[in-house]
């Protein structure tokens, strides 16, 4: 009887090692099937050891921001190196002349997403912008860029960004310190929906409310880096719920735009086209009728505008303000120059634009020195190529350092030197804020716009004084996109003049 019982009890062990090695032999070809389906192979890039399964998620997940992990990795392993993501390859690439190379000389072969990855196919569907290749991208990127350029566009922009700006000062008081951030992603949305569909939305609105709500909420939960089922796509078995709710809320944000797109119809004022809204509408039947141009695309790629704007734009104030904060003569430089050619003028206007060069140069070299984004999206290239004397295989994820180029000591004098000046000879070579080659950002003319005039229009009429001047660290705070500044406080205090 008791010798019955021990074999019993040994038999249960035995049973459940047995079962638990089973599972994980199960688990581990499961794993390692769907990891040779993405992975590429052949190569001789160097990188951290990769470990079974995991391979360097561990080292990726633990680290506050991964921008300087990557910078800490190429010191270590050079301009070109690897990281194993779960199933993926990234590839990581710095150095101008291998940014370049990569992406202007062989731009053709670099400008594809990797539309494959779990956020594309389940979260963003293939539809839109960002995550489309090919001709899909081509139709709606020309789309973007040629409403931008037109006067009637841009005349609309001037008009309702002076009003954006006067609403976004009303914000401040000038006898209370207050941190800017979340009133500059108010404005960031608006630039967004200026560019839209033609007007900025008032902040108390229960319309900006929920869009900003959504917008907030799919940015937090659609990004691949922060989604495990990007590097694990058996994952997505187990959060099928909240995936459900992303997409909900992008078909939310669907609905909003296709109202918008309704209420263009019936207004019928899109003869001078002044955002991408009437610039689709001004199409021929048989141009819309192509689908890379559906209304389904068009809506996915105006969340997408609002989507890539959300951190970059807002991340992009901050630096500025920042450094208006932390170099109070630059600030002072700018305001006296803004005085002197807009005397007797109420706001400043995008026909100042050529006469305020000290302004100017102060917005290019905080987007050089202080580089917001520094990682752009990922790409992946259709052929293999060698770079640096590495073989990169076709279907690898590539990230490169938009960063690097514009602090390289060959191409810039003093490069870690904060010099508006350095800007009275221009220079184009090595500056890329926004990227590099067919695949740059398709907002760029809007932004560069929309800054001067934010920027230009606070400075006319508000002197900015920190809260504390001697608590402005340079350390900088990764959000999975972009660098902030730490947090602030900050007074604007009118100026009279
Ligand atoms: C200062 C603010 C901004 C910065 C620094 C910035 C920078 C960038 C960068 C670096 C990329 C990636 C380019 C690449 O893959 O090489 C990008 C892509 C993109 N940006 Fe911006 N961006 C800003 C604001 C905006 C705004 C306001 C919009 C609104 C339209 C926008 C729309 C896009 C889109 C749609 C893409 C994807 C383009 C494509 O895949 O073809 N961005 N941006």
């Amino acid at each position: 009887m008791y010798n019955n019982t021990k074999y019993t009890t040994f038999e249960r062990i035995m049973e459940i090692i047995i079962s638990v090695v089973l599972v994980t032999t199960v688990v581990l070809l499961v794993t390692f099937f769907l990891n040779n389906r993405f992975m590429v192979s052949g190569n001789n890039l160097p990188g951290p050891i990769a470990w079974p399964l995991f391979g360097n998620i561990l080292m990726v997940s633990k680290t506050k921001n991964f921008y300087q992990l990557t910078k800490f990795l190429r010191e270590k392993y050079g301009n070109v190196y690897r990281l194993k993501l779960g199933q993926l390859t990234v590839v990581c690439i710095s150095g101008h002349k291998n940014i370049s190379q990569i992406l202007v000389e062989d731009g053709e072969n670099s400008s594809q997403r990797p539309n494959w990855m779990f956020c594309s196919r389940k979260i963003f569907r293939e539809k839109g912008i960002v995550w489309a290749n090919g001709h899909q991208w081509k139709k709606l990127n020309k789309l973007i860029i040629q409403s931008q350029q037109t006067t009637t566009f841009q005349q609309n922009m001037q008009q309702q960004l002076t009003q954006e700006v006067n609403e976004l000062c009303k914000c401040f008081s000038p006898g209370n310190a207050t941190d800017p951030l979340e009133y500059f992603y108010n404005s960031t949305l608006n630039v967004v929906s200026i560019m839209a569909f033609g007007k900025r939305l008032q902040y108390n609105d229960q319309e900006f409310k929920t869009l900003r709500s959504s917008i907030t909420y799919v940015f937090k939960h659609g990004q691949s880096l922060g989604r495990m089922e990007t590097f694990f796509s058996w994952l997505a078995l187990f959060s099928k719920s909240q995936v459900n709710e992303v997409v909900g809320e992008i078909d939310k944000l669907h609905e909003f735009i296709k109202q918008k797109l309704r209420n263009h119809t019936i207004e019928n004022n899109h003869k001078l086209p002044h955002d991408v809204l009437t610039s689709y509408l001004n199409l021929s039947e048989s141009e819309r009728k192509d689908s890379a141009l559906s209304e389904t695309n068009l809506f996915q790629a105006i969340v997408d505008m609002y989507i890539a704007a959300y951190d970059t734009y807002t991340a992009t104030m901050m630096i500025i303000v920042y450094y208006l904060l932390k170099y109070p003569d630059v600030q002072k430089k700018c305001r006296e120059e803004i005085h002197k050619v807009c005397k007797g003028k109420k706001t400043v206007t995008f026909d100042d634009k050529d006469k305020l060069r000290y302004v100017e140069s102060t917005i290019k070299e905080v987007l050089r020195i202080a580089k917001p984004v520094v990682l752009a999206i990922y790409r992946t290239i259709k052929r293999n190529i060698t770079v640096d004397g590495y073989n990169i295989p076709a279907k690898s994820i590539i990230l490169y350092d938009l960063n690097d180029p514009q602090v390289d000591s060959t191409l810039w004098d003093n490069p870690n030197v904060f010099d508006p000046d350095r800007w009275t000879n221009p220079q184009t070579n090595g500056y890329l804020p926004f990227g590099l080659g067919p695949r740059r950002c398709v907002g760029a003319p809007t932004v560069n716009m929309s800054l001067f005039l934010m920027i230009t229009n606070i400075l006319h009429t508000f002197e900015l004084v920190p809260e504390d001047k001697n608590n402005l660290p340079m350390e900088r705070e990764w959000s999975g996109i972009a660098l902030f500044p730490k947090p602030f406080k900050m007074f604007m205090k009118p100026v009279e003049y």
